[in-house]
């Protein structure tokens, strides 16, 4: 580890237990609106709709029902919090339980007909990008290659508000934050050094993906560029197994989203050429629905992260797992608390929770109250 990035000392991570903070408010507010809006999407039967309905009646965690399929995982996860209420509870771990009774509550992992509908997917539907925005990104491919670099970046960084369990609280709350598009990190030019440095790793890009639809859109076609200009030699994309803080990217998403494409988009025929051809593989593991962090990941992962030119995590959720979801000092250096990370590793996000390092001094108390939460502002951090 470099002299200037000594390992931090381990801040509390965050909880929801102070009804004013934003956490207690995505559990208190946002869940609620979400089974809600599960609930007038999805004509589930009696049973499922009571199971739904009683989800948020009582905050204590408890063990999975024995016939989940990996209610052993859950045993051993919550051992430490069972008993407890989720507002006690670190919020990452309580937020990733809420997604997993959901899934219990609408039987999507069991065996019956539900199994595999994802509850979101209605939600999902409705925000589709629409034919402008695939036309504007195709039209990208006429710029310089530099120009088309940066457009990409940030397409797929401000891609990143298209987050429905966000949309669906501000509408909740009357609030729709002013959108100021302000970086408040910005190692772009970093990121694409580090790519143009042809050689470094095995040539492969590992893309982590976050939201489908409007964020996933600009992501694939980032990853075409990649694919196109030579700065990968493959791209791993990696989805999350099971629908999850509703919507994230499964396989049927990236598929719908090809689909979606233009007949006449090389951009679509190209990534489907790589699918099949293996340049472009997706890559899915039950850690990503796992109430867990990266430093956690499994031996599976850690290898191909290890092996790969980059990782470019997306996300607000991605980032989190990345540096901890912890209460850090905004000045706390990236560097540090992504040393553990197995190979060079960029974050893509928006910002809309608590956690963020690699501000410089000052700059926080610089910025408006809300700003942690708002959506209104980005950062891209790389570790080369
Ligand atoms: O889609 P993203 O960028 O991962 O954002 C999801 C975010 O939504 C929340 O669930 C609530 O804001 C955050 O806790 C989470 O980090």
């Amino acid at each position: 580890m470099p002299a200037e990035s000594p390992v931090p000392v381990l801040p509390p991570p965050i909880r929801s237990d102070d009804p004013a903070s934003f956490p207690a408010s995505v559990l208190r507010d946002r869940h609620p609106a979400i089974v809600a809006r599960v609930l007038a999407d999805v004509p589930f039967a009696a049973p499922v709709r009571r199971s739904l309905a009683t989800l948020l009646q009582d905050p204590t965690v408890t063990p999975l029902p024995r016939d989940a399929h990996d209610c052993e995982d859950w045993d051993r996860w919550g051992e430490p919090y069972f008993g407890r209420s989720m507002f006690e509870v670190p919020f990452l771990w309580a937020e990733n339980y809420f997604y997993r009774r959901l899934l219990y509550a609408t039987g999507y992992h069991e065996p019956g007909p539900w199994r595999g509908i994802d509850p979101f997917g209605p939600q999902k539907a409705a925000d589709v990008p629409g034919e402008e925005e695939l036309r504007a990104l195709d039209a990208l491919q006429v710029l310089p290659e530099e120009e088309q670099a940066s457009a990409l970046v940030a397409a797929s960084l401000w891609g990143n508000r298209a987050d429905l369990g966000f949309q669906l609280a501000q509408r909740e709350a009357g609030e729709v934050h002013e959108r100021v598009d302000d970086l408040v990190v910005d190692d772009t030019d970093l990121l694409w050094k580090h790519l143009d440095r042809r050689g470094a790793g095995n040539g492969t890009v590992c893309v982590v993906a976050d939201n489908a639809g409007r964020e996933l859109l600009p992501d694939l076609v980032l990853i075409d560029f990649l694919l196109r200009t030579g700065r990968a030699a493959r791209v791993e994309l990696h989805v999350k197994p099971a629908p999850y803080f509703v919507s994230d990217a499964l396989t049927a998403d990236v598929l719908d989203e090809l689909r979606r494409f233009p007949a006449d988009s090389a951009i679509g025929r190209r990534l489907s050429a790589a699918l099949r051809d293996g340049t472009l593989e997706l890559v899915t593991d039950a850690f990503y629905c796992a109430p867990l962090e990266f430093p956690q990941m499994p031996e599976s992962l850690a290898a191909r992260f290890g092996a790969a030119r980059l990782t470019i995590l997306k996300g607000d959720l991605n980032y989190r797992r990345l540096v901890g979801d912890r209460s850090w000092p905004a000045e706390t250096s990236f560097l540090s608390t992504t040393g553990y990370f197995p190979g060079p590793v960029a974050a893509l996000r928006t910002v809309k929770s608590d956690v963020v390092v690699g501000l410089a001094a000052g700059a926080a108390a610089k910025l408006p109250a809300s700003w942690r939460t708002s959506g209104a502002f980005a950062m891209v951090q790389v570790r080369a």
